[in-house]
């Protein structure tokens, strides 16, 4: 089966406000990235949660390799997608080998019982994302940093086809955001399909197959070599230089000196 995410003519408006999107087009192949861009507060968490099924459109389709997503209950969504929100495992004062095995649960229903094959599973994710040493620690107890390190490794435990990351390495050291983007490319290269957000483009240049531009209610898929620094400039209403790379453009703020 292939697995695609395509979205077509979404629509979003949280109650009594203006909608965040309208027609919005999504076409993301299996073994694709798609990495989504734009300003704070414009609405990407909220086509992720439309695209996953934890929030309805008012009108369009989001379908997963050909079916559609409303159609699937909860743990058929989750054999097919993984997510990784901001949010994940707040308030669990679970341990993080235990919240991991969780994740065991839409391979398993409800009452299944975590085996030898779970635990190992829930072992090499946590050492795919560096944090071998957390797995007796209560996730309550963890910085931002590590936490958001096993919400990642939590989405790899589900074994899913497709990754949804919501600014997965927000709260990164460099080592970490650079082995969390190997890590995407990995999974891109091992098939699956990956939608991810975030607020750094150089991040788009390095890993995306394509980049989803929202702005101003209006979803736009663009190629890699689309996105330019008058692009970003319209996009963040700030200046920005790009410096080359080789091959590639780095984007810089510009504005601020040093004091
Ligand atoms: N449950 C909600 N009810 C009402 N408004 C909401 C709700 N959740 C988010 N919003 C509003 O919807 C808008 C878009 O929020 P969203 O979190 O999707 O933006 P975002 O692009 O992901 O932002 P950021 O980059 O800052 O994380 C914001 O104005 C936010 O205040």
């Amino acid at each position: 089966m292939d697995y695609e995410l395509t979205a077509k003519n979404l629509a979003f408006a949280y109650p009594h406000r203006p909608a965040l999107f309208t027609q919005a087009q999504l076409q993301v192949p299996q073994g694709h990235i798609l990495v989504l861009l734009g300003p704070n507060g414009i609405g990407k968490s909220t086509l992720l949660g439309c695209l996953t099924g934890r929030l309805q459109p008012l009108s369009g389709q989001v379908c997963i390799a050909g079916v559609d997503l409303a159609s699937l209950n909860a743990r058929q969504r989750a054999a097919r997608l993984a997510v990784v929100a901001q949010t994940g495992g707040r308030g669990s004062t679970l341990s993080v080998q235990d919240y991991l095995l969780l994740g065991r649960v839409s391979q398993h229903g409800l009452f299944g019982q975590p085996d030898a094959a779970d635990r190992q599973c829930v072992a090499q994710a946590l050492a795919r994302v560096g944090q071998s040493q957390l797995a007796p620690l209560s996730l309550a107890t963890l910085s931002g940093g590590q936490k958001q390190l096993v919400m990642i490794a939590a989405a790899l435990v589900q074994a899913a086809q497709i990754l949804v990351l919501d600014e997965p390495t927000a709260a990164l050291d460099l080592k970490n955001q650079a082995l969390v983007l190997r890590l995407l490319q990995s999974l891109k290269h091992d098939g699956k399909t990956i939608i991810v957000t975030t607020h750094d483009p150089n991040q788009a240049t390095l890993i995306a197959d394509s980049i989803a531009i929202l702005q101003a209610q209006h979803l736009e898929q663009i190629t890699v070599s689309q996105l330019s620094a008058a692009r970003l400039e319209a996009l963040y209403q700030t200046p920005i230089d790009a410096v080359w790379h080789g091959q590639r453009p780095v984007y810089l703020i510009k504005g601020v000196d040093p004091s």
